[in-house]
């Protein structure tokens, strides 16, 4: 069931659409919703993930085109959290450096939630988490890393696909969860809902 069906992804995130490809996917449509991301106050890292990642969902099933069929919608959204210390995704230098600060010589979270609608409309979920630790920093390593840029844009000031890896100690779960899009839950969750991803050579 479901092989011949759409799907949408629900995502600005070259990251995730690359991932995807990994998969042997090319969603029939890319769209993305422009959301407020604020945590709500008191709001666990886990459950953030999830929420973002649904409403994502929920706010490109409203912007599909007149006519375009069912369809599976794709949502993600990652969080980085020190802690209960959920960082933003760093737009400026200072913001950047500020994560960095807080990053080094410590582990944090990755969660990032999914969400999928069903071309019944139902929306199913499911988070991948990991464990990154830093190593401790030293102010040499903080101008490099700022100055390759790649920190822009990304939840927690970093992306381990880039030059930041030099500077992960480990890595505990999967490495697709902190780019963006887990792999493993990605399968789970398509599978388990009707998407056959085998049948999709
Ligand atoms: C920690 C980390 C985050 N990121 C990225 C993944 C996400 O794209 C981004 C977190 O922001 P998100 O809000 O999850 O995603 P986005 O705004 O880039 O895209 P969209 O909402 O349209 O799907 O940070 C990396 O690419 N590498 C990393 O190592």
């Amino acid at each position: 069931m479901g092989n011949d069906l759409k799907l949408v992804l629900a995502s600005a995130s070259p990251r995730r659409r690359e991932l995807l490809d990994r998969l042997g996917l090319a969603p029939d449509l890319i769209l993305a919703a422009d959301l407020d991301e604020s945590p709500r106050p008191g709001e666990a890292p886990l459950a953030l993930a999830a929420r973002l990642a649904a409403d994502k969902a929920r706010a490109v099933q409203g912007l599909l085109p007149e006519g375009f069929g069912p369809a599976y919608i794709l949502a993600a959204d990652t969080v980085v959290a020190c802690g209960n210390r959920i960082l933003p995704k760093a737009e400026t230098e200072a913001e950047a450096r500020r994560c960095l600060a807080l990053l080094s010589g410590r582990r944090h979270m990755v969660a990032t939630g999914l969400a999928l609608i069903r071309p019944d409309g139902e929306l199913r979920g499911r988070t991948g988490t990991s464990t990154v630790t830093f190593k401790r920093l030293s102010a040499d390593e903080v101008e490099w890393y700022i100055a390759s840029g790649d920190w822009r844009g990304k939840a927690g000031g970093y992306a381990i696909q880039g030059r930041a890896e030099a500077l992960v100690r480990a890595l505990s779960g999967s490495h697709s969860n902190v780019v963006g899009l887990p792999l493993f839950e990605t399968w789970q969750l398509l599978n388990g809902n009707g998407f056959c991803l085998t049948a999709r050579p």
